[in-house]
């Protein structure tokens, strides 16, 4: 089930570990909320991008871990999968008793508990719309989360956008080839969508503004409308005209068996991360 939280939740002491594009997305969400700077420790070693979260949030990050941490009930990580273990090592010993939540994909409860010291884990796949409020996020919970941790979870991630619970934590590999990466594959659209709108005689402001709408549009239709994504297609599609056309080229060409085979590419390199980087 698909939700979005609407509570207002008052959230205790929150640590960011990683300040980069993910914790940006859902810092926004805080911020959105009212939720005071003070509120939020960050660590982020790159100076560009702590300046960066002083200019768009107030926040005053630290470029190492420091005893700050202790206070924080929830630790969020959005380091990439790669620095995961490394940035855990010199933060662990502050925050064995917080609720933790990873955005990092492939990377594991297991992994993650070994290296903080606890079990009480949230992992999460969001996507960058959550920068507009306009995130999906899978989330699954290790059973050492209670009621109320997955509440704070829900309040929080609820605040980039929409959330649904997985029961199994390797459908997060799917989420994550699915809605994580979707984002990328919408913008490659995109450009392919603009590339031929200019091509055709189009300006390039033009195609891209006309290529988004439609995105936008034909997303919006889907989401209201009780008819499946084959039938709204064919409401497109008159026989024999420009759609089929176009539709009847990508079929031939198996572009849809291709994206799916793309899409596994996806999930499988999630496995592989948790297999590279999780030890
Ligand atoms: N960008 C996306 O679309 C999505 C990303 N994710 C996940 O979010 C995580 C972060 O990705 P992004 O925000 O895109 O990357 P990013 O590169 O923008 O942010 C990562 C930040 O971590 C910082 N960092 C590096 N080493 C560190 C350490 N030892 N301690 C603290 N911070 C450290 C980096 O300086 C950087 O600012 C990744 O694990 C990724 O898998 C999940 C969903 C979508
Ligand atoms: O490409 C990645 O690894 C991350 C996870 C989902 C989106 N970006």
């Amino acid at each position: 089930m698909s939700q979005t939280n609407t509570s207002q939740t008052a959230f205790p002491p929150i640590a960011f570990i990683g300040g980069g594009n993910m914790a940006s997305a859902i810092m926004g969400g805080l911020i959105r909320q009212c939720v005071p700077a003070s509120n939020i420790t960050v660590i982020e070693p790159f100076e560009a991008a702590r300046t960066a979260l002083k200019t768009n949030f107030g926040i005053d990050a630290l470029p190492a871990a420091t005893d700050a941490l202790q206070n924080a009930q929830l630790v969020v990580w959005a380091v990439k999968p790669q620095s995961f273990k490394e940035a855990a090592a010199p933060v662990a010993a502050y925050t064995r008793h917080a609720l933790h939540l990873s955005v990092a994909a492939g990377i594991t409860t297991d992994s993650v508990a070994g290296w903080t010291g606890t079990g009480r884990i949230v992992r999460a796949m969001p996507n960058t719309p959550a920068l507009v409020g306009k995130g999906m996020t899978g989330l699954f919970a290790r059973p050492e989360v209670d009621a109320a941790g997955k509440a704070l979870i829900e309040a929080l991630i609820g605040s980039t956008g929409e959330f649904t619970w997985v029961d199994k934590e390797e459908h997060l590999d799917a989420v994550t080839a699915l809605s994580g990466s979707g984002p990328a594959y919408v913008f490659l659209f995109l450009e392919a969508m603009t590339q031929a709108g200019v091509d055709m005689g189009l300006s390039e402001a033009q195609s891209y503004k006309l290529a988004v709408a439609t995105f936008a549009g034909g997303s919006d239709l889907a989401a209201r409308s009780s008819e499946s994504a084959e039938v709204l297609r064919q409401r497109v599609t008159s026989k024999g005209g420009t759609t089929y056309a176009a539709i009847t080229h990508m079929q031939e060409q198996k572009l849809p068996e291709h994206f799916i085979e793309a899409m596994r590419k996806a999930e499988k390199r999630a496995k592989e991360l948790a297999e590279e980087f999780g030890k």
